[in-house]
């Protein structure tokens, strides 16, 4: 193999499994030890969710080959490895895997999360105007008018004398509705948008609650029932977003709205597709169905583990909870609506929301796959090391690695500890600055990570101002990675009314 030539080393592979056998073996022992001991997890929870990449690190370092299937990926937990394989020009060289890209096609189709090349940067183009901050403002109302209803739900439950609430539910429920309202306007009270949005859940649970053999040639035909359920279904949502997007455009023919503004994503990406020079440039019908696809996919769940955590990291260290609280009232009050300005004036908060992405980052992982041979050259002048990586190499980014390595954070890197972040506001104090990446890095950073930052602010504040929180008896902390890092169990709280 060219990457082994390459000087890199790794677990044995076999064929066709790759080294999978292993992964399963290690997650196997990992829950019989976690059910034995009570949930694990504990404060090192990337030896809890990734035992083989924790145990493949001892022995190989923060860089080495493995294998999904067939698949070869670059394991890289080196920042500076990292920064060296994708600086400056070499970031052009890297684009998404393919193995990756056919798996979750019933998600993200050809959207831009998975596109690659110019005609990901022809997306990129038209997608991020719409996710300015004028746009986003215009949401926050759209936030809190959701969020209300579940406070009330909450309310009511503490009311009927409930004292244990599993916020998880609630919190995914909310951020699943407030992304379908602010990509295609559409809402769970009028019957068209209650089945879009249903069917959208449903395809949801399908794909995120099953593990799949990425990488294993005909591995989907172990799992025909369920591939043929997701097929059907995203037949059918791509047909009922097509009305969606086939009626806003009449509608705009005819002149608009009436007067009334509509913001959200769909309407600005019309707005801006009819703006963008050249037909060529303009996204298709079938690619803005994609990308709506890849809004609700790519954008409620990673928000809702944010703000689920969030809420039991403050749960679980009252001082913080006390301090953002405060916080919320002197900038915004007790009650009444929120807007940007004061938003972004709530510093606390958001060193409390940075420190949760530090340690329990939705995505764990980044992906890559180099479209050309990359040649990465290390060190100084004075000694420089020089590795070829071959074409079509993926790379696997651990970000909990990176996250947790006590050589970038010190001691306390699985401490909770928001005050890094007062310190250092971006970085934390991380002492390499690819150490950092809950949203990705380069031109392919997030492109929905201001919406989320507006979305766990107002949210946030809300609950804060409504409910004091206690971690529950009943909750165990048991992390673990179905495509995102989530609680096995849920987040159960004790709230009470203030
Ligand atoms: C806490 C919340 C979120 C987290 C942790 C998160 C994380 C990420 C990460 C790690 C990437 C990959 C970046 C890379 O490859 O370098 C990504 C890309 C992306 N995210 Fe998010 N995301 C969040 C919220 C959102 C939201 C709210 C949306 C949209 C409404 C969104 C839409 C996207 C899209 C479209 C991409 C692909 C960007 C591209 O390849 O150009 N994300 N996100």
């Amino acid at each position: 193999c060219r990457l082994r030539d390459a000087g890199f080393r790794g677990p044995t592979p076999s064929f066709p499994l790759g080294n999978l056998r292993e992964i399963a073996s290690s997650l196997a022992n990992n829950n019989a030890a976690a059910a034995a001991g009570g949930g694990g997890g504990g404060k090192d929870i990337h030896a809890a969710v990734f035992p083989y990449f924790a145990r493949w690190r001892q022995a190989f370092g923060k860089v080495f080959v493995y294998w999904l299937g067939t698949e070869p990926f670059l394991y890289v937990a080196d920042p500076e490895f990292l920064k060296a394989a994708t600086a400056g020009a070499l970031g052009k060289l890297w684009g998404k895997p393919d193995v990756f890209r056919r798996d979750r096609m019933p998600m993200f189709g050809r959207g831009l999360v998975m596109a690659g090349g110019d005609e990901w940067a022809r997306h990129r183009h038209i997608i991020a105007p719409a996710f300015s901050a004028t746009n986003l403002n215009d949401m926050i109302g759209v936030m809190e008018e959701t969020t209300s209803k579940m406070l009330g739900k909450w309310s009511d439950m503490v009311a009927s004398g409930k004292s244990c609430i599993d916020v998880e539910k609630g919190v995914v429920r909310n951020a699943a509705e407030i992304i379908a309202k602010a990509s295609f306007g559409i809402t769970d009270d009028d019957a068209g948008g209650a089945t879009v949005f249903h069917k959208l859940q449903a395809m949801q649970a399908m794909l995120f609650r099953s593990t799949r053999l990425v990488g294993v040639p005909l591995a989907s035909l172990l799992h025909i029932r369920s591939t043929y359920e997701a097929w059907k279904l995203g037949r059918e949502i791509d047909s009922l977003l097509l009305d969606i997007i086939e009626a806003r455009r009449r509608r705009r023919r005819q002149g608009g709205y009436g007067g009334r503004k509509n913001t959200d994503l769909l309407a600005l990406l019309l707005a801006g597709n009819e703006a963008s020079a050249g037909a060529e440039r303009k996204l298709t019908t079938r690619e803005l169905v994609d990308e709506c696809k890849t809004f609700f996919f790519g954008g409620h769940e990673t928000t809702a583990l944010a703000l689920s955590w969030t809420l039991l990291m403050l749960a679980a260290h009252p001082e913080w909870q006390t301090a953002v609280r405060e916080e919320v009232v002197e900038v915004a009050g007790r009650s009444g609506p929120l807007d940007a300005a004061a938003l972004a004036r709530l510093t606390k908060m958001g060193c409390v929301l940075n420190e949760v992405l530090r340690l329990y980052p939705p995505s764990p992982n980044v992906q890559r796959q180099a479209l050309q041979e990359v040649v990465v050259e290390e060190g100084d002048d004075g000694g420089k090391k020089k590795t070829v990586i071959p074409r079509g190499t993926n790379m696997w980014i651990d970000v909990v690695a990176m996250h947790r390595d006590g050589e970038l954070w010190g001691e306390e890197a699985n401490e909770f500890r928001p005050e890094r972040f007062m310190r250092e506001a971006v970085q934390g104090g991380c002492r390499h600055r690819m150490g950092f990446v809950p949203f990705g890095f380069g031109g392919r950073i997030c492109v929905g990570r201001n919406l989320t930052a507006m979305e766990l602010r107002v949210v946030l504040a809300m609950v804060l101002r409504r409910f004091h929180l206690e971690v529950s008896p009943e909750y165990r902390h048991a992390p673990r990675i179905m495509l995102s890092l989530r609680p096995s169990h849920g987040i159960q709280l004790r709230l009470k009314p203030l």
